[in-house]
């Protein structure tokens, strides 16, 4: 899964692009039969979207490529790799078309090189699918921020982009504090609404290039990029006094509840999990140290 589409993609923007990336490779396809058809009947009527030199931006993929595909998936590798597949596809079929249009013989590997370049296309566009499925189903129903195993998946990719660039990192692990007694007092659903509460306090807190993930019930792991441990500690300290002080309404009261944090610097010299354990070692001494407060992991010592 790639990073930069995960945090700035939501479920429903997600489906979003899957659903006109499908429709877009539906369009290609027919463009595609029209023209083989005008290449196999000998009757060849090319429109426009085949003969034209801008074709490529004219057809209804091209349209979608060019003028309606989202922001973010442009930045993708499989995004750009498909703009000089399809462009060349394009002047080759164009090449094809004008052949057969003119009664001419198509050399076997002008063809060749005509479906080697669709098939290329394909690949891409299937890769980039596959992305988007994968991410689709990599957030958690309850609060929309990614689960657990999309978080693992997105933390090892953490983990060697800060092994290469020699990067600081820091993981956090929030966890609600006495939610069991909120569960008790005022029922499961309004738990649920509190942890959901809680997400959007997190998102609004944290920067857009801060990972968040649900890790279990009522508690999140947080991934703080290009953050040392002090910047890293202001950051939680900042986020615990902000929820603290909220007070998040329900027809039954209002509800405060406070967070305790547990942060480790993220160690490469050691496995990831280590940190994670590290981090969940924090947390457990900020509940025994009385909750609604952080507490940091020691360095690890090699
Ligand atoms: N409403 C709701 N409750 C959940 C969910 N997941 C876990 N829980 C509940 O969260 C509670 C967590 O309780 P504990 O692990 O004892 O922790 P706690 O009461 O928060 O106490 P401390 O963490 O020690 O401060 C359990 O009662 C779980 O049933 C969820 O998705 N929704």
């Amino acid at each position: 899964m790639d990073r930069s589409l995960a945090l700035i993609l939501d479920e429903d923007e997600t489906q979003r692009v899957i659903n006109t990336l499908e429709r877009a490779d539906r369009n290609h396809q027919l463009w595609l039969r029209r023209l083989h058809s005008g290449l196999i009947t000998g009757r060849p009527a090319f429109t426009d979207d085949i003969l034209d030199p801008a074709a490529h931006q004219r057809c209804k993929f091209g349209l979608w490529y060019y003028h309606e595909a989202a922001g973010v998936i442009r930045e993708h590798p499989h995004f750009t790799a498909i703009e000089s597949l399809h462009r060349r596809m394009h002047d080759q079929g164009r090449l094809l078309a004008g052949k057969a249009q003119e009664g001419r013989a198509i050399r076997e590997d002008e063809y060749a090189h005509f479906m080697d370049l669709q098939k290329g296309l394909c690949e891409r566009l299937v890769g980039l699918r596959e992305e988007l499925q994968v991410l689709r189903y990599s957030f958690d129903a309850l609060t929309g921020t990614l689960n657990r195993q999309a978080c693992e998946l997105l933390l090892n990719q953490e983990f060697a982009r800060v092994s290469r660039e020699q990067e600081t990192c820091c993981l956090s692990l929030v966890d609600i504090d006495h939610f069991k007694s909120i569960n008790d007092s005022y029922g499961h659903m309004v738990g649920d609404q509190v942890i959901k509460t809680l997400s959007g306090l997190l998102r609004e807190q944290l920067r857009p290039y801060d990972t968040i993930c649900r890790y279990g019930g009522e508690e999140f792991l947080i991934s703080l990029p290009n953050t040392d441990l002090a910047q890293a500690e202001e950051i939680l300290e900042r986020l615990r006094r902000e929820i603290a002080g909220r007070e998040i309404g329900f027809e039954a009261g209002d509800i405060r509840v406070t967070v305790s944090c547990g942060l480790a610097r993220l160690d490469t010299r050691v496995p990831l999990a280590e940190t994670v354990r590290r981090a969940d070692e924090a947390l457990y001494a900020a509940k025994a140290a009385g909750r609604n407060c952080i507490r940091v992991a020691a360095e690890t010592c090699c």
